[in-house]
C-alpha cells in the first residue's frame, strides 16, 4: 500500500485544517492545573503496578474495597485542632451555596459511611480504598496539590491485634515490591503516653488534639516555638517540660520507669511488640516516643513508615482513632487505620533501583496485505481476541517497513498477515517476530 502523504504535510494521519485553524483561536494551555499530574501511558503503567499491589495485599488480608466521592461536605474536615490539612483545605461554595471540599484524606469519609450504614454492617468492618486526595497550597512551595492514598481500616476491634494486622499488611506490601527491613522501618508509639502526662497536669480533654498537632511539628519547627504554642493553649511550664522530656525517652523500659507500668500506653505497646515478635515482623518496628502524627483524631497506637537512610518524608502513617465517630455525633466505635501515599514510595523505589520495567506488549499484530482485505484482517483480529489474545490491528494500508516498526513498538509476539493468495487457500501468514520463523495457518487452527 502506498504511503499516504498527509495533506497538511505534517505527521501522517493529521487532518485537513478545521474551521478554527487560522481564526484567532487562543492555543489552550496543555499542562494540567498547578500541583496536579497527568498520567501518560508510561506513568499509568507504574501507577497501575503499584495500585495492583495495594489491592492484592488488601485482598490477601480479607479487606473489602469501598469508594467515596472526592467531593465532600466541608464540615467533615473542619476540626479545630490547628491541623495543616485544615489550613490547606481545597474548599469552596458550590452553585447551591453549599460549603464543599475536595477531600484531603479518606478517614472522615469512611466514618461517615460507617455511621450511615449503622448496625446493618456487622463488625469488624475491614475496608480499603485507593483514592485521590487534595490540598490547596499557595504555590509558593511548588508542592503537589493532589496525591493518591491507599487506606486500610479496621473498625470494631479495640485490641492491638488490629494494629498488628495493619502493620503486617504494610510489611507484606513492602516485601512484594522488593523493600526489606534494611530499607524501611516503622516508628511506633502511643498517644496514650501524652494522655497520661496531660492527665497528671489535669489538662482538659478537649485540648488533647491541639497538643498532639503542636507536638507533631517537633522536628519541623524550633522547640522554643513548640513550647510557645503549648503555653498558648494553656499548658503550664511544668507540663510543657514533662511532655518534651517524655517525648525524648529512648526505650519502652525507660518509658515504663517514667510513667510506671500500670498505664494503658505501656500495656498496648508491650503487647504490640510481643505480637510483632510472634507474627514475624518485629525487625521492622522500633519504639519512638516522638512519633505523634499530625492528625488530631488519633487516640492510641500511632506509627509511621520511614526510610532508614533518612532522606525521604514518611512513606505511610496511621494509628488508632477511637473517638472520631463521636465527633460526628454518633456513638464511638473502636477504629484504626493507615494511609499510604503514592509519591514517597516511588522516590524510595527509584533510590533503591527497584522501579519495575513496564512496557506495552501485545500478543499479535494483524495486517491486511491489500486494501480490500481490511475487513478480513479485522475479522481475524477478532477471532484472536475472542481467544483472549491482545491484538494490534493495523487500521490503514501501510508499507511492511512501517508494520515491522509498529510491531516493535507494541512488542508484538507474532505478525499475522492476511493476503489474497493465502486467503484463497484458507490460510493466513504467521511470523514469530523473535525467531523470524514463519508459517501458514488455517483460519480454524488459529490459536
Ligand atoms: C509527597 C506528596 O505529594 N504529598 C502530598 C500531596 N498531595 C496531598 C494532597 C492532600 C493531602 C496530602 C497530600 C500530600
Amino acid at each position: 500500500p502506498a504511503e499516504t502523504d498527509s495533506p497538511t504535510g505534517g505527521r501522517s494521519g493529521a487532518l485537513t485544517p478545521g474551521p478554527s485553524v487560522g481564526a484567532d483561536v487562543q492555543k489552550i494551555d496543555v499542562n494540567p492545573p498547578k500541583g496536579t499530574r497527568d498520567f501518560p501511558p508510561e506513568d499509568m503503567r507504574l501507577r497501575n503496578w503499584l495500585f495492583n499491589h495495594f489491592k492484592e495485599v488488601s485482598r490477601l488480608y480479607g479487606f473489602e474495597e469501598v469508594d467515596y466521592p472526592v467531593l465532600e461536605s466541608e464540615a467533615l474536615f473542619t476540626r479545630k485542632a490547628g491541623e495543616e490539612i485544615k489550613d490547606q483545605l481545597y474548599c469552596f461554595e458550590d452553585r447551591g451555596n453549599r460549603r464543599v471540599a475536595l477531600r484531603p484524606e479518606l478517614t472522615p469519609s469512611l466514618a461517615r459511611l460507617v455511621i450511615q450504614k449503622g448496625k446493618s454492617v456487622p463488625l469488624p468492618i475491614k475496608w480499603f480504598t485507593v483514592g485521590q486526595c487534595w490540598r490547596y497550597e499557595r504555590m509558593t512551595r511548588g508542592r503537589r496539590r493532589e496525591h493518591y492514598q491507599w487506606n486500610m481500616d479496621i473498625i470494631g476491634v479495640p485490641g492491638v491485634m488490629a494494629e498488628a494486622e495493619l502493620l503486617s499488611s504494610i510489611v507484606t506490601l513492602f516485601k512484594r515490591i522488593g523493600i526489606t527491613e534494611s530499607d524501611v522501618g516503622f516508628k511506633v508509639s502511643s498517644r496514650k503516653v501524652l494522655q497520661e502526662v496531660l492527665n497528671c497536669y489535669s489538662v482538659p480533654e478537649h485540648l488533647f488534639g491541639k497538643v498532639c498537632v503542636i507536638i507533631d511539628k517537633i522536628e519541623k519547627i524550633p522547640v522554643d516555638e513548640i513550647k510557645k504554642e503549648l503555653k498558648a493553649v494553656g499548658l503550664s511550664q511544668e507540663a510543657v517540660q514533662k511532655l518534651l522530656q517524655v517525648l525524648s525517652v529512648k526505650s519502652l523500659e525507660e518509658l515504663e520507669e517514667r510513667l510506671g507500668s500500670s498505664g494503658e500506653a505501656i500495656a498496648d505497646l508491650k503487647q504490640l511488640f510481643s505480637l510483632a515478635e510472634k507474627i514475624g515482623f518485629s525487625k521492622w518496628l522500633q519504639f519512638d516516643a516522638s512519633v505523634v502524627r499530625g492528625l488530631a483524631y488519633y487516640t492510641g497506637i500511632v506509627f509511621e513508615g520511614f526510610d532508614r537512610e533518612g532522606k525521604l518524608r514518611a512513606i505511610c502513617g496511621g494509628g488508632r482513632y477511637d473517638h472520631l465517630f463521636s465527633t460526628f455525633g454518633a456513638d464511638d466505635i473502636a477504629a484504626c487505620g493507615f494511609g499510604f501515599g503514592d509519591a514517597v514510595i516511588v522516590e524510595l523505589l527509584k533510590e533503591k533501583g527497584l522501579l519495575p520495567e513496564l512496557n506495552l506488549n501485545v500478543d499479535d499484530i494483524v495486517c491486511a496485505l491489500d486494501e480490500d482485505l481490511q475487513g478480513r484482517a479485522a475479522m481475524v483480529a477478532n477471532i484472536l481476541r475472542e481467544k483472549g489474545h491482545s491484538v494490534e490491528l493495523v487500521l490503514e494500508s501501510k508499507q511492511l517497513k512501517w508494520v515491522f516498526k509498529r510491531a516493535a513498538r507494541v512488542n508484538a509476539e507474532r505478525l499475522v498477515l492476511v493476503g489474497n493468495s493465502e486467503w484463497q487457500r484458507g490460510v493466513v501468514g504467521v511470523k514469530i517476530l523473535s525467531t523470524a520463523e514463519q508459517y501458514e495457518v488455517k483460519l480454524d487452527d488459529l490459536k
